[in-house]
């Protein structure tokens, strides 16, 4: 089917989203009562938050679900004004809400993830038909399974999605990780525990990331980016392995941080930037992220000037 003239060039999936429940405190007292301010409830799932940042970026994009039928309205309500098309898929029930335990003094998240609506084979093959009639260039495949489908999900949507030179990128984690890479992910974000645990041991410096990302290459894996929380990231693109460092940002949450850097990465490769062009955007985004205004509306998003300061502040070096 050709391409609709409004589909954006990019679209993010997210199989298991969430509404993320974030509260601030300064501590947590375990087994007490906590009272706190008031607490804010947002759409969100990885990539959710992917096509905010896009739209931040001045990239449009599509955002994909399988979302419990209870939720679409504020999902589609929410997107709306970044300018995001949607194209959910709905599941009977409610979707997962994602705890965020913010513990100011600390400096702390803790993440409450629990599983979502049951989802089935035949709503994985509903997104896979609605996603390949958008015909998008890019697709960034994001996030946990939804209890229900199999591990292999992300691969299967992957071999329906593998057409026209389109890209995939990849960020999820465990055994759907392990189960994807055969299907050809043209990116991979891991970060270094989720790395290590793909490789099956540890990796405790520098050199042992590089050797690490390199056998993902050998793998056939493009481009793989290994996040180090505020240490930076290792980038081993085609045309250079990078180290990029971000400059000192005062940390507010590390809520997606992760997606944030996967945004940056996603507009880098439809923009063709070169390594260093790659490296910097997707750290600036990264460390705009962690440094958000959490307070604002809508869990505070971060402005592009913003992001454009930190890119070109980062320290980037070949490796
Ligand atoms: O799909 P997962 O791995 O449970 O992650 C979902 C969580 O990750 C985030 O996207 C942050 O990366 C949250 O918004 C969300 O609650």
């Amino acid at each position: 089917m050709p391409p609709d003239a409004a589909t954006p060039r990019i679209a993010t999936v997210t199989l298991s989203p969430a509404l993320d429940l974030t509260i601030r405190m300064p501590r947590l007292q375990a087994g007490e009562v906590n009272r706190t301010g008031p607490a804010e409830l947002r759409p969100a799932g990885k990539g959710v938050n992917v096509a905010v940042m896009l739209s931040v970026l001045g990239e449009p994009s599509l955002a994909a679900a399988l979302l419990g039928e209870g939720d679409v309205a504020a999902f589609e309500a929410f997107l709306r004004p970044f300018g995001i098309a949607s194209e959910f898929v709905p599941l009977p029930g409610r979707c997962r809400i994602n705890v965020k335990l913010v513990e100011t003094e600390a400096g702390q998240v803790t993440d409450i993830n629990p599983a979502g609506p049951q989802a089935s084979g035949e709503a994985l093959r509903q997104i896979a038909a609605r996603l390949a009639a958008r015909a998008p260039e890019i697709v960034v495949m994001s996030g946990s399974l939804p209890p229900g489908l199999p591990v292999d999900a992300w691969a299967s949507l992957m071999q329906a999605l593998a057409a026209d030179g389109r890209k995939l990128l990849l960020d999820t984690s465990g055994p759907a990780l392990e189960a994807a890479l055969p299907a050809g992910p043209a990116l991979l974000k891991p970060n270094r525990a989720e790395l290590s645990a793909l490789l099956g041991r540890p990796l405790p410096d520098r050199a042992a990331l590089i050797e690490g990302a390199l056998e993902l290459r050998a793998r056939g894996v493009e481009q793989v980016v290994v996040s180090d929380g505020g240490a930076g990231a290792l980038f081993v693109l085609p045309d250079a392995t990078l180290w990029a460092r971000p400059p000192k940002v005062a940390l507010t949450t590390t809520v997606g941080a992760g997606d944030a850097m996967v945004a940056g990465l996603t507009a880098a490769l439809a923009r063709g930037l070169d390594a260093e062009g790659t490296a910097r955007l997707a750290t600036g985004c990264a460390a705009a992220a962690v440094s958000r205004d959490v307070g604002a509306a809508g869990g505070g998003v971060p402005l592009l000037s913003e992001i454009e300061r930190l890119a070109a502040a980062a320290e980037v070096t070949p490796l």
